[in-house]
């Protein structure tokens, strides 16, 4: 990389969806809602089924999990007795699954490389509870990569509130024109409108079955490779807007 290309990039912050975005992670998760089913004697979900729940948070999903084997309500499922001992044996399956059939998606590992060496600030903001986030990101040797990781349970909000991308903004010192976020659904479009930056989409992840070109993100990027910096560079050089 010369040293225009690093003079040249457009941002100085970059903040990364998880799941769906960075990490292919709906074939083991949907093992361990599976493994963890079976325990209870229920029949298994489809991991077609289970991708549509990503978003909320783990919890969440294993929430909407149960609530559909049991025929029951979300609300229902949170306020019973046995769901704290349910999401204890959750988080066994989910840590031996941790890693075996998840995937960085293409580009992925040498874009942020390469970011970080030209100098921009890297961050995950994800819906995902911490513990898991740890455990993914570890996985697959990101554990160093991010110069912050705010998951679903660092803030008291998650997710559409905005205020992950105004706790890195404040922490790395950078303006929101000189921001970008980068996800894979309605609910990171609706984040980043809301802290006011742009935001980019992959069109190859967990958006509860829609396309996310429908939540009109300001760009839709076919994978990684667009974000590498002389990517990025020449992208913006040929376009007004980002
Ligand atoms: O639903 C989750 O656990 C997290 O999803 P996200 O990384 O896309 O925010
Ligand atoms: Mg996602």
């Amino acid at each position: 990389m010369t040293a225009g290309t690093r003079a040249a990039l457009p941002f100085d912050l970059i903040l990364f969806d998880l799941d769906g975005t960075l990490i292919e992670t709906g074939p083991e998760i949907a093992d361990a809602v599976n493994d963890t089913l079976r325990e209870l004697q229920f029949a298994p979900v489809d991991e077609a089924q289970v991708t549509r729940w990503i978003g909320h948070g783990t919890r969440e999903l294993l929430i909407q999990a149960l609530a559909h084997r049991r025929g029951a309500s979300a609300e229902a499922v949170r306020q019973s007795p046995d769901f704290a001992h349910i999401e204890t044996r959750f988080g066994v399956h989910y840590g031996q699954r941790c890693g075996t059939r998840s995937r960085l998606y293409p580009h992925v590992r040498e874009s942020l490389a390469a970011l970080r060496a030209a100098g921009v600030r890297l961050a995950v903001v994800t819906n995902k509870e911490g513990a898991y986030t740890a455990r993914v990101l570890a996985a697959h040797g990101l554990d160093d990569a991010f110069d912050r990781v705010i998951s679903g349970d660092t803030l008291p909000v998650k997710k559409p509130n905005p205020l992950a991308v105004h706790d890195c903004q404040l922490r790395f010192a950078v303006a929101a024109a000189r921001t970008l976020f980068v996800g894979d659904s309605a609910i990171d479009v609706a984040t980043a409108r809301a802290a006011g930056v742009p935001v980019w989409c992959v069109p190859y992840g967990y958006n509860a079955g829609h396309p996310v070109a429908d939540s009109q993100p300001d760009r839709i990027i076919a994978d990684f490779g667009a974000l590498h910096p002389d990517a990025l560079v020449a992208l913006c050089r040929d376009t007004v807007q980002p």
